[in-house]
């Protein structure tokens, strides 16, 4: 059976109620894993209300703020998880960005400033908060993060997060290839479209959703609920024999070629 019990997970990448670290969170949370919720912190504040209404009926021990641009505050997070856990066995990296312009049109229009900041904030991130993690997770721990087949195959308007999800999922094999010895499992779940936030951002996402629920197998696109189920059962001992691997949550798409 799951079962996430005493185990301490730390989650970024909640925004709302739809976003795919809730689904997450959620599923965690009823596997009975003890919950750290981080939230974006901006000068407006948008974020911070919102996420701790929506988590604070589970009861989640630690609430920091994490913006993974700002290195003091990715330091402080540990600093406060090292005090007052001891130790971390599960990260969630749910998280990605890149501007609207960059996520419609011609990919070859992609600014500069454009691609390094969705590359530092949707890929690099992961290697940053990776290094810490593993100095918090003596006794192994698992390390789960988001993709997108628009990583792999060539998605319209997907643009420059395809180049960041690519380069997220080799971060997936070298770092699962460096972590393994200390019995850190490091995967990927490659999701199918799910309306979100950031998924908003990417030009006609909603045809993108229409468009798998006509070829995918399962004739649907994924809920959050399923990406959070997989992540779960990543997180457990169930999973105790996987890691650098891209897992699709995505109804069956992927292995369509017409
Ligand atoms: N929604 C989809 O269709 C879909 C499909 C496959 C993969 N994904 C991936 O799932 C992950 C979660 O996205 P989502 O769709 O749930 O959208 P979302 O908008 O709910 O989540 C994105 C999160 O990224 C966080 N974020 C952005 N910049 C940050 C920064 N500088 N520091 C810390 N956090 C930051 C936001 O606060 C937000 O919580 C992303 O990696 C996304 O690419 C989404």
């Amino acid at each position: 059976m799951l079962n996430l019990t005493g185990k301490n997970a730390l989650i970024l990448g909640v925004a709302n109620n739809r976003s795919i670290a809730w689904g997450i969170t959620q599923q965690l949370h009823q596997a009975g894993a003890n919950l750290g919720i981080t939230y974006l912190p901006d000068e407006k504040d948008r974020y911070r209300k919102k996420v701790q209404d929506l988590v604070s009926p589970l009861n989640p021990s630690l609430f920091m703020p994490c913006d993974v641009q700002n290195d003091d505050q990715v330091a402080e997070m540990f600093e406060t998880v090292k005090k007052e856990w001891g130790h971390i066995d599960i990260l969630i990296h749910s998280l990605a960005f890149a501007g609207k312009d960059e996520l419609t049109g011609d990919f070859s229009e992609t600014t500069r400033s454009g691609f390094l900041k969705a590359m530092e904030i949707s890929t690099y991130s992961l290697t940053q908060l990776c290094a810490q993690a593993k100095t918090c997770m003596a006794e192994g721990g698992s390390i789960v993060t988001l993709s997108y087949l628009g990583g792999v195959k060539v998605i319209p308007n997907y643009n420059v997060m395809g180049i960041a999800k690519s380069g997220l999922e080799m971060s997936v094999r070298y770092l699962a290839a460096e972590l393994g010895p200390k019995n850190i499992r490091v995967n990927a779940i490659s999701s199918g479209p799910i309306r979100t936030l950031a998924s908003s951002a990417v030009g006609g996402i909603l045809d993108m959703i229409k468009h798998v629920e006509e070829i995918a197998p399962l004739r649907r696109t994924v809920t959050q609920t399923e990406v959070g189920n997989t992540a779960a059962f990543l997180c457990s001992d169930l999973a105790s024999g996987i890691t650098g691997q891209v897992i699709y949550v995505d109804a069956g798409y992927e292995i369509m070629g017409m």
